[in-house]
C-alpha cells in the first residue's frame, strides 16, 4: 500500500483546476509503493499519476527530482515527466502535501524476471547515467555512509530484536565500510532504487524508469551495486550467475566500467545491502501494526550482505575474467 494521505473528490478536482488536464473522469490510490501516496486518475484526456510527497521526501529536494526527469527525458530516457500547472510549476499542494501529476508510463514491472531482462535493466542504468550528465542541480546521497550511521544510531539497539547478534555484526560491518568505502570513483546522477518494481516492461522490452525519488549525486557503480543487489538474487537468497552477469554485461556495452569501478563492486555491494537493510529495519522497527503499509523484510538483505563478505574478486558476480 501507499496511500498514507487521503484525498477528496472536492480538493481533487480544485487541485486539477490549476492544470489542463481535461476532467476528471475517475480516480483510485494504488496499493504498491512503500514511499509516497500514489493515485491513478483519469481524465477526459489522459491517464495521469498523482503523487503526494510523504515523511521522506525533503520539499525541498522536489525540483532535484522533477527536473531530472525532464532532463532525462529530454536526453531520449523514457521516464514520466512531471506535468506544469498553468502558472509553470511543477509542484502543487494538496490535503496538505506537497503534490504533483505525473504522465503515466505503460507497462508492468515483472514478478519473475529472467537473465534477458536483467541485460535490459543494466543497459537502461547505463543509459540513465549518460543521460544525466550536464543535469545542473545537485542532491548529496542522504542514504550513504553518514545516513548509515544515523538510521544505525536509531535502530541498532533494537536490532537483536530481529535476529540475534546482529548489533555486534552491523557495527563490525559499519566500521569496516568506513575504512573502506571508495571515494574517488566517476560520479553521476544515480537512481539509487532501481528495484523491479521501479522498471516498467511491454512484454519483453523495457518500457521505462519510474520513481527517481531516492535519485542523487554518488558514484555511478554504487547504482549499479543496487541493481545487482535488487535483481541478481533469487527469492531463496542464492545468487543468480546467469542474471548478474546479464545485468553486467548489459551496462558495461552501454558504459564500459573501469578496472577501478569493477575492483570496487565487491564493497559497493556490501554497502549497497547496507542501505537497504538498515532502512527497512528501521521501518520494521517503527511502523507501528496496522498501518497500510506492507513492511519490507530487513534479513532479506542481510543475507545478501553476508554472501558479498564472501567474494573476493568481482569476476564472482558474472563480469568476463578477462575484461576484469
Ligand atoms: N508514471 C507512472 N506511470 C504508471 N504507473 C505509475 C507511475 N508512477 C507510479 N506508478 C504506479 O505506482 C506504483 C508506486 O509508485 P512508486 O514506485 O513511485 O511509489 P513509491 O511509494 O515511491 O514506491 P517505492 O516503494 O518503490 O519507493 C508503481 O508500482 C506503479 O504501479
Ligand atoms: N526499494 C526499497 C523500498 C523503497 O525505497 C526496498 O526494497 O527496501
Amino acid at each position: 500500500m501507499a496511500v498514507y494521505t487521503d484525498i477528496t473528490e472536492d480538493d481533487l478536482r480544485d487541485f486539477l483546476t490549476q492544470y489542463n488536464v481535461g476532467d476528471l473522469t475517475s480516480y483510485k490510490g494504488i496499493a504498491e509503493g512503500v514511499e509516497n501516496s500514489n493515485f491513478l486518475l483519469h481524465t477526459t484526456r489522459e491517464p495521469l499519476i498523482l503523487t503526494l510527497y510523504e515523511k521522506r521526501v525533503e520539499k525541498a529536494d522536489l525540483p532535484f527530482f522533477l527536473g531530472l526527469m525532464q532532463h532525462l527525458a529530454d536526453r531520449g530516457l523514457s521516464c514520466p515527466l512531471p506535468l506544469p500547472r498553468r502558472d509553470g510549476a511543477l509542484l502543487g499542494e494538496l490535503s496538505g502535501r506537497p503534490a504533483a501529476l505525473i504522465s503515466f508510463l505503460e507497462g508492468m514491472w515483472l514478478r519473475k524476471p529472467e537473465a534477458k531482462h536483467c541485460r535490459e535493466v543494466g543497459r537502461a542504468l547505463a543509459q540513465m547515467h549518460l543521460a544525466g550528465e550536464g543535469f545542473q542541480l545537485t542532491r548529496p546521497n542522504a542514504l550513504s555512509l553518514e545516513g548509515w550511521k544515523t538510521l544505525w544510531e536509531k535502530s541498532g539497539d533494537r536490532a537483536d530484536e530481529v535476529e540475534a547478534g546482529l548489533e555486534e555484526e552491523i557495527g563490525s560491518e559499519l566500521a569496516y565500510l568506513d575504512s573502506s568505502w571508495p571515494r574517488d570513483l566517476p560520479f553521476g546522477v544515480i537512481h539509487a532504487d532501481l528495484f523491479q518494481d521501479n522498471v516498467f516492461f511491454l512484454g519483453d522490452q523495457l518500457s521505462g524508469l519510474i520513481d527517481f525519488y531516492f535519485a542523487c549525486n554518488d558514484m555511478l557503480a554504487y547504482d549499479v551495486a543496487i541493481c545487482l543487489n535488487a535483481w541478481g538474487f533469487e527469492k531463496d537468497g542464492s545468487y543468480n550467475l546467469t542474471k548478474g552477469m546479464a545485468l553486467l554485461e548489459g551496462y558495461d556495452a552501454v558504459r564500459p566500467l573501469s578496472r577501478q569501478e569493477r575492483d570496487a563492486l565487491p564493497v559497493l555491494c556490501r554497502g549497497s545491502a547496507l542501505r537497504f537493510f538498515l532502512t527497512r529495519l528501521y521501518d520494521w522497527l517503527t511502523t507501528p501494526e496496522g498501518a497500510l503499509v506492507v513492511k519490507k523484510d530487513p534479513l532479506e538483505y542481510l543475507r545478501k550482505l553476508r554472501f558479498h563478505r564472501s567474494i573476493a574478486s568481482s569476476v564472482e558476480y558474472g563480469l568476463p575474467a578477462e575484461a576484469v
